[in-house]
């Protein structure tokens, strides 16, 4: 089925094939070039009836006349202050193009009918085309097995540098960006401290478990969670349509046995499906599945249901960017023939191998002072089962605030 779609994505050579298609039609294309001295940026265009194509730092590129129109950066068109468009898009002839155009070593300049000028920066335009994005990822980071993750020795971040110093933070939301998983040791044990830390680098997003939870095994909410039973790897909040984009735990205290966190990176694993099964990979990114949390105690009543594929790709370059993965929590799947279900079904088998392998579970006991970050898109999260009083506190955080806290920093988020 979808697997063809999913190759061509791969192979990345519709759109040069389209663009060769329009050379080819081209009786009143205008071809113009430029060869500029300057390095080995040699730059060639040409005006094609459908789109100007641009050879550029080793890569061709296809512009739309209308997109190109529409991301004028010059001041009546754009607000370098705000960064806004000024510029009304439906106001453009859907089948404008340029009248004249020149390029010289770093900018192309293309005249409008009206006589209006655009410059882009040929970096820019590089930086921003679709042919550029297709092989860019929007988020690098290093999957991990248990073995690549501890030989990686990662440092932890010292709590009063954390509290103190932007570079020690910066570090810290770069390992937890390229891991999806970061701690911070040192923090006092307690729900204040914890809170203190949380929120040097995000808002907390607070949901029906509170803002900053505190929870043992007393079955005070109707959820494994809090009892002493083992749970098998999963993400939290898949229930929700924007399941938690981090998830923080510290450990208070344990006096007893067992109770170790079990982490899985599961890009490794759909990664891994990718690669030898691309059409499992393909179902699981396409096959919507319910989650759902009902809860009905005196106290606590809710419902919430969420609903998307197990895998999440950006369309154009097919990477990875969130897993929904919560066996307990997946409700009834209805909204696909049983066949598909049956392919669906081991798909998810294969999945589910890779997220079990021995060499991708890395096991950590958290203590009192130690605090985990996880990236509840990708990393999953699961425990032993345990004896004794064992409390555990935390917080959700918001995605958003804490990829803004990453890109004021300078990281790429
Ligand atoms: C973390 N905290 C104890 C507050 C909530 C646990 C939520 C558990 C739920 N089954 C899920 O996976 O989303
Ligand atoms: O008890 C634990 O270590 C984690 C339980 C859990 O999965 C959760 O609270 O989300
Ligand atoms: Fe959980």
């Amino acid at each position: 089925m979808a697997l063809i779609r999913l190759l061509t994505r791969l192979s990345g050579y519709v759109h040069l094939k389209q663009g060769l298609e329009c050379l080819g039609a081209s009786s009143q294309s205008t071809r113009l070039q430029q060869h500029t001295a300057a390095h080995s940026s040699s730059c060639n265009y040409q005006l094609l009836p459908d789109c100007l194509e641009l050879s550029y730092g080793g890569l061709v590129m296809h512009f739309d006349y209308v997109w190109l129109r529409d991301h004028c950066r010059s001041a009546s068109c754009y607000n370098s202050k705000t960064h806004q468009r000024n510029l009304d898009t439906a106001s453009i002839d859907l089948n404008i193009r340029p009248l004249k155009s020149r390029v010289d070593e770093n900018t192309l300049f293309l005249t409008w009918p009206d006589g209006h000028i655009t410059r882009y920066s040929l970096t820019w335009l590089a930086q921003n085309s679709y042919e550029g994005q297709k092989r860019s990822a929007v988020q690098p980071r290093i999957l991990w097995s248990a073995d690549i993750y501890s030989s990686a020795q990662v440092p932890s971040a010292s709590w009063d540098k954390f509290m103190s110093c932007d570079e020690e933070l910066k570090n810290f939301l770069n390992n937890f960006l390229l891991y999806g998983i970061a701690f911070v040791e040192g923090v006092p044990p307690t729900l204040e401290a914890t809170e203190t830390a949380t929120q040097r680098v995000s808002l907390i997003r607070e949901t029906m478990y509170g803002r900053m939870w505190n929870f043992t095994s007393d079955f005070s909410r109707g959820d494994t969670a809090y009892t002493k039973l083992a749970l098998d790897r999963h993400t939290d909040t898949s229930y929700f349509q924007e399941p938690c984009g981090i998830q923080v735990f510290h450990c208070l205290r344990h006096e007893g046995t067992g109770g170790r966190t079990l982490l899985v990176d599961a890009f490794h694993a759909a990664d891994a499906v990718l690669q030898r099964t691309p059409e499992n990979f393909e179902l699981l990114s396409h096959v919507p599945i319910k989650h759902e949390y009902v809860e009905n105690l005196s106290e606590h009543r809710n419902h919430m249901i969420g609903i998307g594929p197990v895998i999440n790709v950006y369309p154009w370059n097919n990477e990875v960017y969130m897993i929904r993965y919560n066996n307990y929590d997946r409700s009834v799947i209805n909204t696909v023939p049983h066949d598909v279900v049956r392919r669906w079904y081991t798909a998810h088998r294969q999945l589910t191998a890779e997220l079990r392998r021995p060499d991708n579970e890395l096991w950590v006991k958290l203590k009192p002072g130690k605090v985990l970050f996880i990236d509840n898109w990708r990393v999953l999260h699961g425990r032993e089962s345990f004896t004794g009083l064992r409390q555990l506190c935390g917080c959700y955080l918001t995605r958003d605030d804490v990829l803004n806290t990453a890109r004021s920093l300078g990281l790429q988020a």
